[in-house]
């Protein structure tokens, strides 16, 4: 478990990254959604023990993270952005990160990096250089690092937007799996990626936590403002593009699904929201109230 309690970060100078954030993350995955410059990162760094908050107090499993050599071992970390050294190849690498989280006993870390190599599917490619790996590569030895050592807490950034289909659904299943009995934060814009994942979910904006919830209350955000009208093709290019979510040709007309907090047409009719749109109307009531 993770209890993150009043936490604000200010970089220098800048203005606040995360502003007072309370919210306890149990077992299972919670999705953390969020626009560009949400504070996202900043907070995934907070608990992955990289930067320190500028207020607050985090505990994971009871133990702070001003003691981290305790807290190590029990956090898994998936960056955004990340750097390997290309001359390494994929096992050397995992097993410097083993012997950077503490695993001590050679044996015990071979077991581990032949495990997850396997579950990322890079048994085949695991001796060679990094530098010969695709992007795609490179991202499924990052996501074998994180999970060096079983930690009970795994914190995940923007995970798969380097993975073709298929590898997406691997790792989303995998997630899904290592779950069931830990911690897990995904961060991601992919409100799809949540749908079939999370249990939980938190949407910040500007530094403050929005809402958390489980999936009926973030698409329950959406409820009254979304709006579907048949329209003619003049009628659609009148409309302010704003408010528009998705639109399908249908016999010559455009059915046009909107977000608006007002009825956006005259023959607009309210349908039940989905979850993008719950999510998308939670920012737009923010931005507008
Ligand atoms: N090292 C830094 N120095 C100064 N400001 C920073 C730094 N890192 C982030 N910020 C600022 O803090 C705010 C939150 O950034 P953060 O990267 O945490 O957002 P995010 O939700 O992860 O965004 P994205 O979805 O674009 O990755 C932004 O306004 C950003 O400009």
């Amino acid at each position: 478990m993770i209890t993150i309690e009043h936490v604000s970060k200010t970089y220098k100078k800048g203005a606040w990254a995360l502003l007072d954030v309370s919210v306890t993350l149990g077992k299972g995955m919670t999705g953390l959604l969020g626009p560009n410059g949400a504070g996202k990162t900043t907070l995934m760094r907070i608990l992955a023990g990289l930067a320190a908050p500028t207020s607050g107090h985090v505990t994971v499993a009871g133990i702070p993270l001003t003691r981290p050599d305790e807290i190590r071992q029990m956090i898994g970390y998936l960056p955004q952005y990340f750097h390997i050294y290309p001359q390494m190849t994929g096992r050397e690498y995992l097993d410097y990160v083993g012997v950077m989280k503490g695993m001590s006993d050679l044996k015990a870390r071979r077991l581990d990096i032949a495990r997850l190599l396997e579950m990322v599917n890079m048994q085949d490619k695991a001796d060679k250089k990094v530098r010969t790996y695709s992007g795609g590569m490179k991202q499924r030895i990052g996501i074998a690092q994180s999970l060096m050592g079983s930690p009970e807490v795994l914190i995940v950034d923007e995970p798969t937007s380097g993975l073709d289909p298929r590898e997406r659904v691997r790792f989303r299943n995998m997630l899904t799996r290592f779950s069931l009995k830990r911690t897990v934060l995904l961060s991601t814009h992919i409100v799809a990626d949540i749908e079939s994942n999370c249990r939980q979910v938190a949407v910040l904006n500007q530094g403050s936590l929005l809402m958390t919830g489980d999936l009926q209350d973030l698409q329950g955000c959406g409820q009254g403002y979304v709006w579907e009208a048949m329209l003619s093709a003049e009628q659609y290019h009148a409309l302010d593009p704003s408010l528009v979510m998705s639109s399908r040709q249908q016999e010559g007309m455009m059915i046009c699904r909107m977000i608006s907090m007002h009825k956006p047409h005259p023959d607009a009719l309210q349908v039940e929201p989905g979850l993008e749109e719950g999510y998308i109307a939670l920012l737009r009531r923010e931005r507008d109230e």
